[in-house]
């Protein structure tokens, strides 16, 4: 497992108070994401896991409360201004640009690049074992494939947040062992801070030391991934991922009042 290693480049992430709605869906999320550690972020469909990450990236604004990022209030800051990469489950690439290109996004929108930006990008390819593929389209590549170019460009960003919203969901088992494995090797080198959506209970348990577990619209309790999948999760947690019931909470989940 991967925690805590690297350069200590991740900041914290902090939404305070935070209020938000998409018509009757309500959410109120009040969570800290601990500077350089990767934490999973587990829950039924609909319990708000994408719409958490879209309000750290800016997305969406809060309705009410602060959105937190080192510390410095990003609440009504744009996008792109955030010191955030993200990486979905598809549609990461631009369909008419070349797999370098498409990582050279990363250093520069207009994709005017230094001598330095096109040195990032051909080590960051081979890092993520595309090297030779550079001037391919993304539909000429797999999935897994498109998914490392999404990486590369996040290495070459090298922003100290990254949000992963079920990269590997459509990846077979193997492959997205090697995926999560790529991922841990990143954040073991640069420290970044990692909240990590997923309903992988397996893909959790690799890379990320503590889970967050919401349930309609809002945390409902944070601890140790350790403690979660040692049974002493909430039930609804246990329900989720499909053990038995059973079991005391632990006192190193901290249960939150929805
Ligand atoms: N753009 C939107 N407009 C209106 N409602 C939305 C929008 N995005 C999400 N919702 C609603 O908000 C709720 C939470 O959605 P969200 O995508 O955050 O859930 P999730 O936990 O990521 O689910 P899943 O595991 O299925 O991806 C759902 O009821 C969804 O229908």
């Amino acid at each position: 497992m991967s925690d805590e290693a690297g350069g200590g480049k991740g900041v914290s992430v902090r939404l305070d108070k935070v209020s938000f709605s998409y018509g009757e869906a309500l959410f109120a999320f009040d969570a800290e994401f601990t500077a350089g550690q990767i934490t999973a972020i587990m829950g039924p469909s609909g319990s708000g896991k994408s719409t958490l990450l879209n309000l750290v990236a800016g997305f969406e604004p809060p309705r009410s409360g602060r959105v937190l990022i080192g510390g410095a209030d990003v609440s009504t800051a744009p996008p792109a201004t955030r010191p955030v990469s993200m990486v979905f489950q598809e549609n990461n690439l631009f369909a008419h640009l070349s797999v370098e290109q498409n990582v050279g996004l990363g250093r520069s929108p207009s994709l005017r690049l230094a001598e330095a930006d096109r040195a990032a990008i051909t080590d960051a390819l081979a890092r993520t074992g595309l090297a030779g593929k550079e001037k391919r389209l993304p539909r000429e590549l797999s999935g897994g494939e498109r998914q490392r170019v999404a990486l590369a460009r996040v290495l070459v960003r090298d922003r100290p947040v990254l949000l992963l919203d079920e990269p590997f969901a459509s990846l077979g088992p193997a492959l997205r062992d090697d995926m999560l494995d790529l991922v841990a090797g990143l954040h073991a080198e640069r420290g970044m801070t990692v909240l990590f959506v997923t309903h992988q209970p397996q893909d959790a348990r690799r890379i990320a030391r503590r889970l967050v577990f919401l349930e309609n619209g809002a945390v409902a309790a944070i601890g140790t991934a350790d403690d979660f999948f040692a049974g002493a999760g909430p039930e609804a947690f246990r329900r989720y991922i499909g053990a038995g019931g059973g079991g005391a909470l632990s006192r190193d989940i901290a249960r939150k009042r929805t």
